[in-house]
C-alpha cells in the first residue's frame, strides 16, 4: 500500500492537540503506560524505593514530553527504562488520578515487543503477572483503576 506523508495542516492540528494536552495548559501531567502480555500474563515493574510511589508496582512507561506523541513516548520509555524495543497495538483507554504531588492522566497502551531483553534502571523487580492475580499486587492507585476499569471489563 502507498504510505503517504501527513499533510502539513495534519501536523499543525496534532501539535496544537499535543500543545493542548500540555501540563501548562491542564495542571496534568500526562503518564503512558504500557500493557504488554506474554503468554497470557502482564509486564509489571517495582518502583525503586526513593523514587515517588518507590516500592509499589506499575506497568512501565513515563511521562509525554512536550511535542511528543503517546506512542512516541511509550517507545522512548521502555527503551530508556528497560532496553525494550516495543510498537503500540492501540491505546486502551486512561484513568485520571490525583495524587498529593501531582496529578496525572494515564494512559495505557497496548504494546508487543519487538526485540530487546529486559534490563532494569528506574525499578528493582519485575513480574508476569496473570490477570487472575493482577488484584493482589501492591500497584500504584492510578493503576489499579487501570486493572479494575479497562483491563478487568
Ligand atoms: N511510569 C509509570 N508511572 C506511573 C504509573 N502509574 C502511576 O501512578 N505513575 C506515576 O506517574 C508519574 C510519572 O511517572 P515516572 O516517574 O515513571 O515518569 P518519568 O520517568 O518520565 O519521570 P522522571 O523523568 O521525572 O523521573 C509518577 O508519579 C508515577 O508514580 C505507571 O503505570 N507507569
Amino acid at each position: 500500500m502507498l504510505k503517504r506523508e501527513p499533510s502539513e495542516n495534519f501536523k499543525a492540528v496534532r501539535k496544537s492537540f499535543i500543545r493542548a494536552n500540555s501540563p501548562i495548559f491542564t495542571g496534568m501531567v500526562n503518564v503512558v503506560c504500557a500493557i504488554i502480555q506474554k503468554d497470557g500474563k502482564f509486564l509489571a515493574c517495582r518502583r525503586k524505593q526513593g523514587k515517588a510511589r518507590g516500592g509499589k508496582w506499575e506497568f512501565p512507561g513515563g511521562k509525554v514530553k512536550e511535542d511528543e506523541s503517546p506512542e512516541e513516548a511509550i517507545e522512548r520509555e521502555l527503551h530508556e527504562e528497560l532496553s525494550l524495543d516495543v510498537k503500540v497495538d492501540r491505546m486502551l483507554g486512561s484513568v485520571v488520578h490525583h495524587y498529593p504531588d501531582i496529578s496525572i492522566r494515564l494512559i495505557a497502551m497496548k504494546c508487543f515487543v519487538n526485540g530487546g531483553t529486559i534490563s532494569l534502571t528506574d525499578h528493582d523487580e519485575f513480574r508476569w503477572i496473570s490477570l487472575s492475580k493482577l488484584k493482589s499486587v501492591d500497584f500504584s492507585e492510578a493503576d489499579c483503576r487501570i486493572i479494575d476499569e479497562i483491563l478487568l471489563v
